[in-house]
């Protein structure tokens, strides 16, 4: 994956900017990165009221990212996400960790506009599933769209191109895959994971490729599965019964070195 030519076979979804990689890592590196973060001490974890999370890479502000070098063990894995998605201009400088129970999510949120309209996340543990849904900005607010002047015909016209346009969709994210987001992915659409251990995933746009993969996978198999699925006709949900952890791997490009050390 040289440039985004490579990452065509990996499109997904109604939209050309959405991209999901299945296996991208393997279970071993899967296991390496697990230790690796809760090896990490306490004090990294920042708890939230619907999650825990690590920061990494040094503190976003609006005006950019006092930055800290992030450790080998994550730059090994941005700076292949780095060189095989060829979508960033330069390197991945900021990873957010976040951990979930199987009842909790996150909000659905725009990223914040200091980061590079690129996002890369990688999944490990529980499998989930990530909604997105149609950034309405001030299209649709209708004391808006009244205050227009009724004989607006374009607005409308343009308005409802627009809602044609954008449905909103959901995306499976299987343990080891890869989700690249960009541009009117990132601007246009709002992403989030519902906080209930039980996930419908009737939008779900890559089922087939993200499950796939995991046919033969213990998980789905074995007496020990953590994860159920089922297919009751058009009804599909899964069951979340371990904890994901996710890395959300993006740049900033405004840097100021932080010369203090925490
Ligand atoms: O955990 C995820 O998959 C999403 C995290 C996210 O959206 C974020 O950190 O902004
Ligand atoms: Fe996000």
């Amino acid at each position: 994956m040289e440039d985004e030519g490579n990452l065509n076979k990996f499109r997904v979804g109604p939209h050309p900017t959405l991209f999901y990689i299945p296996d991208f890592i393997t279970d071993y590196q899967q296991t390496q990165l697990l230790n690796n973060i809760y090896q990490a001490p306490v004090s990294k974890w920042k708890s939230l009221k619907n999650r825990r999370l690590q920061n990494w890479g040094g503190v976003v502000h609006e005006k950019g990212l006092l930055s800290q070098d992030l450790p080998t063990w994550l730059t090994r894995i941005t700076e292949r996400i780095f060189e095989e998605s060829g979508l960033f201009p330069s390197a991945i400088n900021h990873v957010l960790i976040n951990e979930y129970l199987p009842n909790q999510g996150i909000m659905p949120h725009q990223d914040g506009p200091a980061y590079f309209p690129v996002v890369a996340i990688l999944s490990l543990g529980s499998p989930v599933v990530m909604d997105f849904t149609p950034h309405s900005r001030l299209r649709l607010d209708t004391n808006d769209a009244e205050d227009k002047n009724s004989d607006d015909k374009s607005f409308e016209i343009e308005t409802k191109k627009w809602l044609d346009d954008h449905h909103p969709f959901s995306i499976l994210l299987m343990p080891r895959s890869l989700l690249i987001f960009k541009d009117e992915m990132f601007s246009e659409y709002l992403h989030g994971i519902k906080d209930s251990e039980v996930q419908q995933y009737d939008k779900v746009v890559n089922d087939i490729e993200a499950l796939e993969q995991h046919r033969l996978d213990p998980l789905f198999s074995g007496s020990e599965k953590a994860v159920e699925v089922m297919r009751n006709g058009e009804l599909r949900s899964i069951q979340r019964t371990t904890t994901r952890i996710s890395l959300t791997c993006r740049l900033v490009l405004k840097v100021h070195k932080n010369l203090f050390k925490f």
